[in-house]
C-alpha cells in the first residue's frame, strides 16, 4: 500500500471537484484529486456540454427550415444524426484540456485515476493508495436514475450517459420525464428530424413557474411534440425499433427508440459512507447549511449533497468549502440567488422564488411586475416575440424572477447580480441599457415596477403642477 498524507482530498473530478482542488492548490494547499471515471464528470462527458452542443445542431436545422419570413428560402435540411454527434464530440474534446489530468497536475495537483472509499474516519483506499486528508471533499456527482418500471430491464434504452453515442437517428423518440433534460432533448431531435413523444408522469418543466413554462410548453407543442402529461410510465415493453411505455391510465405510446430521463441518484454506492460516520438522506449526503457532513472534517458539494443540481452550483459549493477548510472562515451556501436556465427555445429561467411561492411566503405584501417579449424592439427585428419577463417584488427588492423567451439564460445574469447583492429594483431602473438590445427586457420590467408609483400618483402631478406654473 502506498500511503499518502494530504491536507485536502476531493473525491471525484467533475464539476466541484474540479474547481475545489483547483482553488486549493492555487492558494498553496497539498491537494489529492481522485477520479474513477473520466475526469470532467457528467457536465462534460454526458451533460451540459454534449446536451448543448446537440440543442446547438437542432438550432441550425431549425434554421434553414424556418428562414423565409427573413426573406431567405426555406430548406428541408439534411441532418446527418452520426455528423451531428461528431460534432458533439469535436465540442467535448476543445473543452476536455481545461478539465485534464496533466493541468491539474501542473497546477500541483495529486491526480489518482481510481474510486475512493472511506476506510475510516479520515482514511479512503483508491486503488493500492490509503490517503489520509486533514479535510475531504466528497464531490462524486450523480447518475441517471432508471426506476423499477416493470418491464424496463429487458427493454433496449438510453441515459444520458449512453445518448451522445448514439449514432443512428431515431424515427420515433420516446422520452420518459419531462424535466430539463427530457425537453432540452426533446426539441433537440425534433428539430433533427426525428418524431418525439415525452411521457410525464405529473407536469413537464414542473420545477419552474407555470406560466413561463406553459409558454416553452407551447412552443415545444408548436414544433410538433407531443408532450404527455399526468401519465406515469407504468409497465414498458417491446424491443429495438418498437417499444411500448404504457401509463398507468392506459394510454399507450409507441415508438422506436426510449430516452430515460425521470431524475438522478446520488453516486454513493461506492463511497463506504458507514465506515466514515456520514448519514446520507434519500436525495444524497446529508449536510448542513456550511456543507458538513455528519463527519465533521468531511464535506459533500454538488449533486451528491442533494441540493440543486447544476454545474455553477457545485462550482458556487466549491468556493464555500474553499473558505471554510482552507481559511477555517464560516460560510454558509444558500438557495436564494441560485439561478437555473432550461436551455430549450425559448429559453426558460428562473432565479428565487416562482410567483406561487412568493404568494405563499409573503401573501399581498408581494407585487408582480410583468414585461413582453414583444414590447421589445430587438426582439420585433428578429421575430422572437414569444416570451415575457415576470419579477416578484418584496418592499422594492426582487425576490424570484422567471422568464421565458429568447436569450432569457443571458438575462438572468442581471437578477443573479441583483439578488446576490440585495441590490434594489431602482438599481435596475437607473441602469441605461443599449438600444436595442434584449437586455432592455431588463430595464423597462423595473420600469414598469415604477411607472403606476409615477403616473398614476396625484401628488406627483400636483407637484409636476405647480412647478411648471412657477418656472419661467
Ligand atoms: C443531460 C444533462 C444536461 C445538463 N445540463 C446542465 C446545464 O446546462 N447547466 C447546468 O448547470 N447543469 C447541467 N446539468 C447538471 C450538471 O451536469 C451537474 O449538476 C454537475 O455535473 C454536477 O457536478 P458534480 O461535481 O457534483 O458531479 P459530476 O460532474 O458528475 O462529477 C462527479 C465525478 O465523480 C466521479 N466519482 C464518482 N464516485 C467516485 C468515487 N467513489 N471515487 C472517485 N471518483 C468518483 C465521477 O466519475 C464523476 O467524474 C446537466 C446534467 C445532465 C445529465
Ligand atoms: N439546463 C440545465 O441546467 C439542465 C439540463 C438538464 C439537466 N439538468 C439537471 O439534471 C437534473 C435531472 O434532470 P431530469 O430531467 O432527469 O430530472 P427532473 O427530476 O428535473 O425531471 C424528471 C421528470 O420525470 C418525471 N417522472 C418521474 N418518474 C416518471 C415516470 N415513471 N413516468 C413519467 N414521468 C416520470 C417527473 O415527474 C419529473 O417531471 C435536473 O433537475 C437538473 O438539476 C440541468
Amino acid at each position: 500500500m502506498n500511503r499518502i498524507k494530504t491536507d485536502l482530498l476531493v473525491i471525484g473530478a467533475g464539476s466541484g471537484g474540479l474547481s475545489v482542488a483547483a482553488g486549493a492548490a492555487q492558494m498553496g494547499a497539498d491537494v489529492t484529486l481522485l477520479e474513477g471515471g473520466k475526469m470532467g464528470g457528467d457536465c462534460l462527458n454526458y451533460g451540459c456540454i454534449p446536451s448543448k452542443a446537440l440543442i446547438a445542431s437542432g438550432k441550425a436545422a431549425h434554421a434553414q427550415a424556418h428562414a423565409s419570413p427573413y426573406g431567405i428560402a426555406d430548406v428541408v435540411p439534411q441532418v446527418d444524426y452520426a455528423a451531428a454527434k461528431d460534432h458533439v464530440h469535436d465540442i467535448i474534446s476543445q473543452i476536455e484540456p481545461h478539465d485534464s489530468q496533466a493541468r491539474f497536475q501542473g497546477l500541483g495537483v495529486r491526480v489518482i485515476r481510481e474510486y475512493g472509499r472511506f476506510i475510516s474516519q479520515t482514511e479512503v483506499q483508491a486503488g493500492d493508495h490509503v490517503i489520509t486528508a486533514r479535510r475531504i471533499v466528497i464531490a462524486t456527482g450523480s447518475s441517471p436514475l432508471v426506476p423499477p418500471i416493470p418491464g424496463l430491464d429487458s427493454v433496449p434504452h438510453e441515459t444520458n450517459e449512453t445518448l451522445f453515442d448514439l449514432r443512428e437517428k431515431p424515427d420515433h423518440l420516446l422520452i420518459v420525464g419531462g424535466g430539463p433534460i427530457g425537453m432540452e432533448m426533446a426539441q433537440a431531435h425534433r428539430r433533427l428530424g426525428c418524431k418525439v413523444t415525452v411521457i410525464e408522469g405529473a407536469k413537464a418543466l414542473g420545477k419552474d413557474d407555470p406560466e413561463t413554462a406553459g409558454v416553452v410548453l407551447d412552443a415545444l407543442r408548436g414544433e410538433g411534440i407531443e408532450i404527455a402529461e399526468d401519465a406515469m410510465a407504468s409497465e414498458i415493453r417491446g424491443t429495438k425499433g418498437a417499444i411500448e411505455v404504457e401509463a398507468e391510465d392506459g394510454r399507450l405510446f409507441k415508438g422506436s427508440h426510449l430516452l430515460i430521463a425521470v431524475g438522478r441518484k446520488p453516486n454513493i454506492d461506492r463511497l463506504n459512507l458507514d465506515a466514515a460516520g456520514i448519514e446520507t438522506t434519500r436525495s444524497g449526503i446529508e449536510v448542513d447549511n456550511a456543507l458538513k457532513s455528519t463527519n465533521r472534517r468531511v464535506y459533500a458539494i454538488g449533486d451528491v449533497a442533494g441540493g440543486l443540481q447544476f454545474t455553477h452550483v457545485a462550482g458556487y459549493h466549491a468556493g464555500i468549502v474553499i473558505r471554510s477548510a482552507l481559511f477555517g472562515l464560516p460560510a454558509k451556501a444558500g438557495t436564494a440567488h441560485i439561478p437555473w436556465v432550461t436551455y430549450t427555445a425559448p429559453e426558460l429561467a428562473q432565479i428565487g422564488l416562482t410567483e406561487a411561492q412568493a404568494r405563499e411566503a409573503h401573501g399581498d405584501r408581494i407585487e408582480i411586475v410583468r414585461f413582453p417579449y414583444s414590447q421589445n424592439d430587438r426582439a420585433t427585428a428578429e421575430r422572437q416575440t414569444t416570451g415575457l419577463i415576470k419579477v416578484m417584488i418584496l418592499r422594492g427588492r426582487p425576490v424570484g424572477v422567471s422568464i421565458a423567451g429568447a436569450q432569457a439564460g443571458e438575462l438572468i445574469n442581471l437578477w443573479a447580480l441583483a439578488m446576490a447583492n440585495g441590490l434594489k429594483m431602482k438599481h435596475v431602473a437607473n441602469m441605461v441599457a443599449p438600444y436595442p438590445t434584449m437586455g432592455e427586457l431588463n430595464k423597462r420590467v423595473a420600469g414598469a415596477y415604477f411607472s403606476p408609483r409615477l403616473f398614476d400618483n396625484s401628488k406627483v402631478k400636483t407637484i409636476v403642477g405647480l412647478v411648471q406654473r412657477w418656472l419661467p
